[in-house]
């Protein structure tokens, strides 16, 4: 089972999004992230691939849940997904061309425009987690490449 980041850096209502020039979400804006690395934590992953994507360097960032892919049946992914808050005066220009894509400051209006298709399936999950303390799992179910059903549930887990 392959696992996955996501990661939601954030600058008052603006978050730091990639537009990916490969695939699985390639042309689409997404949170930076990438493959956990063998021994390495979700939380430990998260923070190389950061500084990877964006050269921003870390020392923690907080826990916002899990995505779970399903054909219900069988849990084939997942992706831990992590918010972390940039202090107002942090200084990130952009657009910015970096070896994965274009790295981008979205306004939280324009990522969760109803008429936007640029955009990843964020609006399945980041919301609850933007407005709620608590974790959930985020479990996605696939058939035949599309999305069925998105179901979340309470998650205590410590990365
Ligand atoms: N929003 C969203 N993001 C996803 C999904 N599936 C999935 O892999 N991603 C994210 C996780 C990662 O942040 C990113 C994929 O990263 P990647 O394949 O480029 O990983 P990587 O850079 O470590 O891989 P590589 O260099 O070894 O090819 O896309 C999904 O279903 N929804």
């Amino acid at each position: 089972m392959v696992e996955f980041t996501i990661c939601f850096l954030m600058k008052g209502d603006q978050i730091l999004l990639l537009n990916r020039d490969f695939p699985e979400w390639m042309g689409a804006w997404n949170g930076v992230g990438g493959k956990i690395e063998k021994d390495e934590t979700p939380l430990v992953g998260a923070l190389r691939e950061i500084k990877e994507e964006t050269g921003i360097v870390l020392q923690d960032i907080a826990f916002k849940g899990k995505i779970t892919w399903t054909d219900g049946t069988t849990d084939y992914g997942c992706m831990y997904a992590f918010i972390a808050e940039l202090p107002e005066s942090y200084h990130y220009v952009t657009p910015i061309k970096v070896a994965e894509g274009i790295l981008d400051w979205k306004d939280l209006s324009w990522i969760f425009h109803p008429k936007n298709v640029g955009i990843a399936d964020l609006k399945y999950y980041l919301p609850k987690m933007l407005d709620e303390t608590a974790n959930y799992e985020y479990i996605f179910t696939y058939k035949d490449n599309k999305l069925i059903d998105v179901k979340s549930t309470p998650l205590v887990l410590t990365v």
